[in-house]
């Protein structure tokens, strides 16, 4: 039997994060406007759209860092659903830590820690000895091409290294899904095109989900869907996948 665009034993099977009517204001601003979004497990998402149309706020709601005014946001952990949109910011704050990767343009990192410790450092506040972190965090760091750079700070590697160590300190705690704010932004083409394929290895060559904020078409084409907002509303989606509110309950 065929099941329907929509149910849960259908083609919904391995939605990975599920959104519905998200809705985010600031003040008067209506920055989101009602989003329906459904993302499978193993898919790299582009969402792309004109500077103010609510790409990064789209981001944050999907990703806990914002709590959205409307709407539900469900992520299919490895142990089972957690209704994002519920919880408070204490537990969203964890969950950040411990279920979901961030690679953002600049900021993340620390810079008075050595590319080893800034790697590791995700591990260390989950909890896992310096010991294991260190030794997880090499290994991201080797995998990365940054092999030798271990004991360096930021101020001494150039941009894309900086932003290999990003994508090893997205990835020691195992994502279930990374988010990407302009990645590449800062870099030449050249570096650009190398990073944002590292960081495609590292999340949807693992089985892994990509979501990222890219402005730019070349960045996007290399994603295996884009997704367009006009004024905090989808206006194309490469590749939709219909969801209802039951499948996500
Ligand atoms: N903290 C804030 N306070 C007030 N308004 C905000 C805030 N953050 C975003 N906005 C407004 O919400 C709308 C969506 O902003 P958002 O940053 O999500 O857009 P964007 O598509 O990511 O833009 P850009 O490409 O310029 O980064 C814009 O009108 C913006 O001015």
């Amino acid at each position: 039997m065929r099941h329907r665009a929509g149910s849960l034993g259908g083609m919904n099977q391995n939605t990975v994060l599920a959104a519905t009517g998200i809705v985010k204001t600031y003040g008067p601003t209506v920055a989101l406007g009602g989003v329906d979004l459904g993302i499978r497990a193993g898919e790299s998402v582009a969402v792309m759209g004109p500077s103010g149309s609510g790409k990064t706020t789209l981001l944050h709601c999907l990703s806990g860092i914002l709590s959205p005014d409307q709407g539900r946001i469900t992520l299919t952990t490895d142990h089972g659903p957690v209704h994002v949109d519920r919880l408070g910011t204490e537990e969203r704050a964890r969950l950040r830590r411990e279920q979901l990767g961030f690679v953002f343009q600049q900021g993340l990192l620390l810079p008075e820690l050595t590319a080893l410790e800034n790697a590791a450092l995700p591990l260390m506040l989950a909890g896992v000895g310096r010991r294991e972190a260190e030794a997880r965090a090499t290994g991201w760091l080797v995998h990365l091409g940054l092999a030798g750079l271990e004991g360096r700070r930021l101020g001494e590697m150039s941009g894309g290294q900086v932003q290999r160590i990003a994508i090893a300190r997205s990835q020691v705690t195992n994502a279930v899904v990374t988010f990407a704010d302009e990645p590449t932004g800062a870099l030449d083409q050249q570096t650009s095109s190398e990073v944002l394929g590292a960081l495609l290895e590292a999340t949807v060559g693992r089985g892994r989900t990509l979501v990222m904020v890219t402005h730019d078409e070349h960045v996007a084409a290399r994603c295996s869907r884009t997704v367009r907002l006009q004024d905090g509303q989808v206006i194309s989606d490469s590749q939709p996948l219909h969801l209802t509110l039951g499948d996500v309950a």
